[in-house]
């Protein structure tokens, strides 16, 4: 049995509701032995900033699925929940990354693990600490990396209430 991590993100419509079908879809899957939640957080849109502001979370499962197989069905979930690709980090229903899977250092570009844009983005950075403070790269913690973030960067990072 493995432990992965997954950064779930989404700007367009019924954000809620495309974060809980992600979820729904994942503990649906008979190798999906468990899975925990972080909170949610409202976040302000990274890299292509002229766009919605997103809601982001972060999963814990437990999983028997190959880390190939797990992407696999990260991405059909994306296709499943309408997910188009149009501009590079624009809008989109959902999004499901692969962030780490065990201690795993992946640098096929198909499937890189840990995630490399993780050390940068505070909305992955704060609800991963919500899951395990534990969670290193490169021998460095993600508590420390989100230190490293501006202020600025980390008040982006708001939690939603339900
Ligand atoms: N750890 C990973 N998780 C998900 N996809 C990955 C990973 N590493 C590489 N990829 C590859 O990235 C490609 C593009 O993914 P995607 O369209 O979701 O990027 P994005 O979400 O727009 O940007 P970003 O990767 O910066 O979050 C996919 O085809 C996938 O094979
Ligand atoms: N706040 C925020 N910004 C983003 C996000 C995201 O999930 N949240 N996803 C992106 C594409 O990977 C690009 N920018």
């Amino acid at each position: 049995m493995s432990r992965a991590y997954l950064g779930l993100g989404t700007n367009m419509g019924d954000r809620l509701d495309y974060l809980n079908k992600a979820c729904d879809l994942l503990e649906q899957n008979k190798n999906v032995l468990s899975l925990k939640k972080s909170n949610l957080y409202e976040t302000k849109a990274w890299g292509y900033t002229d766009q919605a502001d997103f809601l982001n979370m972060c999963v814990e499962i437990e999983t028997s699925l190959a880390p190939y197989d797990l992407l696999s069905i990260c991405q059909d979930i994306e296709n499943k929940l309408d997910r188009v690709r149009v501009i590079r980090w624009g809008p989109r229903t959902i999004d499901v990354d692969v962030l780490f899977y065990d201690d795993i250092v992946s640098d096929d570009e198909k499937l890189l693990i840990p995630h490399p844009r993780i050390k940068e983005r505070a909305f992955v950075l704060v609800p991963l600490m919500d899951l395990n403070k534990e969670l290193t790269i490169e021998g460095k913690t993600i508590e420390a990396y989100l230190n490293d973030l501006s202020q600025e960067e980390r008040d982006e990072v708001k939690e939603f209430k339900l």
